[in-house]
């Protein structure tokens, strides 16, 4: 190999190393109400362009269909799930969550443990509005951890409807509206799952790819 060649290696290589996390200690907490919070900080990922090109190639994408009524539709997006002792498709998410647990291990009182990942490949893609209530965050406080890292969409937050009332959900009270993508974190905490509902609608615009990497503790879903 051409000296010219090992000094292009070198500094991809280079480029491929330099991805790494900052500091937690940045967060910052929104009360939402309801016994429910999001924690905010953007950019904890450095190079995340760099993650983004990796998973977007390693990680074994599965396209989803369901049940709709009497219909079977495509999910609008691609999917990955890594269990509790599965091996993540890069040392950086195992940092990721070994320092996500480490932060909130008092006020979480166990660990965070799967990986649930999402590939939104363009504007087309999108998750409908729901809370993450299949396991224990229907009956429980907990938290869901998201490193999102690509292009930026909306992650939105509404309250939930209470059980009954008719119409659109939170009673006229504002939608939240965060823009996740670069290597932003996003916790949502408390009663978060069970009291309020989050969304990432569609996009018109002419958008990029955005991978979500979502933590959670072992029976949250
Ligand atoms: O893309 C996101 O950040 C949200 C994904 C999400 O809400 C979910 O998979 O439960
Ligand atoms: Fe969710």
């Amino acid at each position: 190999m051409s000296a010219h060649l090992q000094g292009l290696q070198g500094s991809l290589f280079d480029q491929t190393d330099d991805i790494r996390l900052g500091p937690l200690s940045g967060v910052r907490r929104t009360v939402l109400g309801d016994g429910a919070w999001i924690d905010l900080l953007p950019g904890w990922l450095h190079g995340a362009d760099a993650l983004f090109e990796h998973l977007a190639d390693a990680v074994p994408w599965r396209a989803e269909r369901r049940q709709m009524y009497d219909q079977v539709v495509d999910v609008p997006r691609l999917l990955a799930f890594y269990g509790t002792d599965d091996p993540l498709p890069h040392p950086v998410l195992d940092e990721a969550r070994d320092a996500l647990s480490a932060h909130y291990a008092a006020e979480l009182g166990e660990p965070f443990a799967t990986a649930g990942l999402c590939l939104y490949r363009d504007g087309r893609d999108s998750v409908a509005w729901h809370g993450d209530r299949h396991g224990r965050g229907a009956s429980e406080d907990t938290m869901v951890a998201i490193l999102s890292v690509g292009t930026p969409r909306d992650l939105l937050l509404r309250p939930r409807r209470p059980a009954g009332a008719a119409g659109r959900g939170g009673a006229g009270r504002a939608t939240l509206r965060q823009s996740l993508g670069h290597g932003d974190l996003i916790v949502m905490g408390g009663s978060c799952q069970r009291t309020w509902e989050h969304a990432v609608p569609k996009s018109t615009h002419a958008t990029g790819p955005r991978i979500s990497i979502q933590f959670r503790p072992q029976g949250v879903a």
